[in-house]
Formats: structure tokens, C-alpha cells, sequence
């Protein structure tokens, strides 16, 4: 074997041999709160690029800031002072209903609580994202369709989200995420309150879907079975990004 066979053989996931393209660059993040009239400073000056496409696993202790990180990313949450960069725009210049736009085109997001809507179909519950994005409703269903059936659930388009299992809430919260192929994916515990055989149907999907549609992945994880799928780790700790491997 030479040395370029070699290289290939051991290198990780296929996604990583795709050209490198900047999607996320976040500088000098801080984020602090203030709680019974303590500081807590949770991000400060925290710095991190990912590329499109990329996996990336947040780990760590709790309390160390992964869902303040994640939620600062996703534009759910500002930071108090720093920079964030989409593809090179400066996205918290935009003010709230343009952040808004922007994030329900740009980031899917799963979280450890499905958060459906229990009287809504699976396929209804699916469509919700393209519908407020003004998709219109033939072509939000037929995404919809698309996804659920991607995501092992072509039997279930018309049950409510009340009458499925936990398993298949969480897929169908995945492909509520999904449906409007957004360039990443930003997960939070997405398999903290799944049994094993669950889990590990969601982490697979997780992994196959990066593959296919070439979103980048961003996940806050205790479980060491997803973490150790992802091409990189990072903590948290003092405030900034650690990377470890
Ligand atoms: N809205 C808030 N007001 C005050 N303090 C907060 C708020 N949100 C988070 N914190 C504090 O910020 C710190 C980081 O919280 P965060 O939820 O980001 O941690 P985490 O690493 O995700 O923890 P876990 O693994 O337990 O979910 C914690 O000390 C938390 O108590």
C-alpha cells in the first residue's frame, strides 16, 4: 500500500474528503448570565469554524455551557458581545424577524423533547417549518412525504404525533427538522430520552442524512456511542472551545 492508499484507508468519514467550505465562524463569543445577583460567565471570547458538511460532537460535564454554545449558534440566543458568520454574512447584524427568516431556512434544529404538536398528523407536523417559510402547501407535503419516508415512516404519515411511539416522535421530529434541507443541523440530546435500540436507529439516521444531503451536524451529547461517530469532539472549558480526539 503507498503512502496516499494508505492516507485513504485510515481517513474517517467520506464527507470529510469533500472540498472544505467555510459554513460557521463564530469569533470571540461571550455569553454571560445573571442569576440571583451572580455573574455566571459562561462563554468567553470562544472562537470556532466548521466547515458544511462537517460533524462536530459537544461534550462534556453539565453546567459547562454546551446549550448556551448551541443555542448562541443556532441564533436562538445572542451572545453579548462577538461575531457570527454564515457563509461569510454577519448574521447578528439582522435584525429579529430577518434572524428569524434566516434561521428557518438555514438551521434544522432537534432537541431532547420532540416539542410536536400532539393533535397534528406526523406529515402535518412535518410540514410546519416549510409552511411558515411560505412553501406552499402542495410542495411542503410532498417534502414532508419525502422526509417521513426517509426516515422509516411511510406507515405512519397520518397518525398524530399523540399516537406514535417515542422512537418514531423523535424521527418525525427529525424530519420536521429536515424537511427544508437546511445546511446544518443542530442537536440537543437528540437521544437523551430514547431507549438503546431507538438511539441507535436515530444516531445511524443522523449519520446517513449528513452523508446524503450534506448538512453539517452539530450535536450536544452525553452518549458516547454518538460522540464517537462524529469526525470531531470539543468541551467546554473556562469559558472557550477545547478540541479533543
Ligand atoms: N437563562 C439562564 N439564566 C441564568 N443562568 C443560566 C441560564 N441558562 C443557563 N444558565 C447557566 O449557565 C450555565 C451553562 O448552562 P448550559 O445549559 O449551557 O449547560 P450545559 O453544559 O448544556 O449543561 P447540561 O449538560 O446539564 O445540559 C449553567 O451554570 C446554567 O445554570
Amino acid at each position: 500500500m503507498d503512502n496516499d492508499t494508505a492516507q485513504a484507508a485510515t481517513a474517517a468519514p467520506r464527507v470529510q474528503r469533500r472540498p472544505k467550505k467555510p459554513l460557521i465562524k463564530a469569533s470571540d463569543i461571550s455569553k454571560k448570565y445573571n442569576h440571583s445577583g451572580d455573574r455566571i460567565v459562561v462563554l468567553d471570547r470562544l472562537s470556532f469554524t466548521l466547515d458544511l458538511g462537517e460533524t462536530i460532537g459537544i461534550v462534556g460535564a453539565s453546567g459547562i455551557g454546551k446549550s448556551t454554545l448551541l443555542h448562541v449558534l443556532g441564533t436562538l440566543d445572542r451572545p453579548d458581545t462577538g461575531k457570527l458568520e454564515y457563509s461569510g454574512n454577519d448574521v447578528l447584524r439582522l435584525d429579529d424577524s430577518r434572524l428569524a427568516r434566516f434561521r428557518n431556512r438555514t438551521i434544522g434544529f432537534v432537541f431532547q423533547f420532540h416539542h410536536l404538536l400532539p393533535e397534528f398528523s406526523a406529515l402535518e407536523n412535518t410540514m410546519m417549518p416549510a409552511m411558515i417559510g411560505g412553501v406552499a402547501k402542495k410542495t411542503a407535503a410532498e417534502a414532508a412525504e419525502a422526509i417521513l419516508v426517509r426516515v422509516g415512516l411511510k406507515e405512519r404519515l397520518s397518525h398524530r404525533a399523540s399516537q406514535l411511539s417515542g422512537g418514531e416522535q423523535q424521527r418525525v421530529a427529525l424530519a420536521r427538522a429536515l424537511v427544508l434541507k437546511p445546511s446544518i443541523l443542530l442537536a440537543d440530546e437528540p437521544t437523551g430520552n430514547l431507549d438503546r435500540k431507538n438511539s441507535d436507529q436515530v444516531h445511524t439516521l443522523l449519520m446517513e442524512l449528513n452523508q446524503e444531503m450534506g448538512m453539517s451536524l452539530i450535536v450536544v451529547t452525553h452518549n458516547l456511542e454518538l460522540a464517537a461517530l462524529v469526525s470531531r469532539r470539543v468541551t467546554i472549558a473556562n469559558g472557550a472551545l477545547r478540541e479533543f480526539h
